[in-house]
């Protein structure tokens, strides 16, 4: 049984490689699952939909990380009861863009340093251990910089600022993510995967490489 987990900030050219991720594990395994977070299709992110769009505050400072938190989570135990679980235990891999290492990132941003550890605890025990939900045998996570991932986001919009929901549109938030995440790589034992070199965006199909070669020890 194997869930690997891709992770990256907004704009980190994250669905690309989960994609070409998943074409390359289907290749050499045949089926595989490829599932991801938030689950926009599923009644189960209301929630995180109200959030995303402002509804709690517009500045997500204002929203409590451990409510925001569990948002997402409920939204995770939805999608693993109704549409994976059966997969995941049937030996299915699993490949997942995002899961509960995204509130590890983005909602550990929210709090003060002294609490990040804290965090990480109660985050793994309130999903893992309490929900359920499975551990990932591997984390991938991909470094690119908030400066060139907002050029990559504002290629996705068009320019067209009002698009974007409240995470993607607070630089200073997104940039306090980019630490809680080294934070949590480092912690977590995550696999770090850089992406771009002075400044500019690596060629997908080398971060691709990148990602395939940090997959062999677990292949
Ligand atoms: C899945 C997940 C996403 N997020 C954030 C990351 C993104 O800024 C935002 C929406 O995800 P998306 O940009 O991949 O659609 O939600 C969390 O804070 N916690 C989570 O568990």
């Amino acid at each position: 049984m194997s869930l690997i987990v891709l992770e990256g900030l907004d704009g980190s050219g994250k669905g690309t490689q989960a994609q070409l991720l998943y074409e390359a594990l289907s290749a050499r395994y045949g089926r595989v699952r490829k599932i991801t977070f938030p689950d926009y299709g599923s009644p189960s992110s209301a929630l995180v939909k109200m959030y995303l769009n402002g509804d709690f505050g517009k500045n997500p400072e204002e929203v409590n990380a451990y409510a925001a938190s569990a948002f997402y989570a409920v939204d995770r135990y939805a999608s693993f009861q109704i549409d994976w679980k059966a997969d995941y235990e049937g030996g299915v891999p699993i490949l997942a863009d995002r899961y509960t290492t995204s509130n590890m990132i983005y909602q550990l941003g929210k709090l003060p340093r002294t609490e990040w550890e804290n965090y990480l605890s109660w985050a793994q025990d309130f999903e893992y251990d309490k929900l359920g939900l499975p551990r990932p045998d591997l984390v991938l996570f991909l470094d690119m910089p908030v400066e060139v991932s907002q050029a990559l986001l504002l290629g996705r919009y068009h320019g067209d600022e009002e698009k974007k929901d409240i995470h993607e549109s607070d630089l200073a938030f997104l940039r306090d993510c980019a630490q809680t995440a080294r934070f949590a790589a480092q912690r977590l034992h995550w696999h770090v995967i850089p992406c771009s070199e002075n400044g500019v965006p690596l060629e997908r199909e080398k971060i691709h490489q990148s990602v395939l070669s940090e997959l062999e020890e677990l292949l």
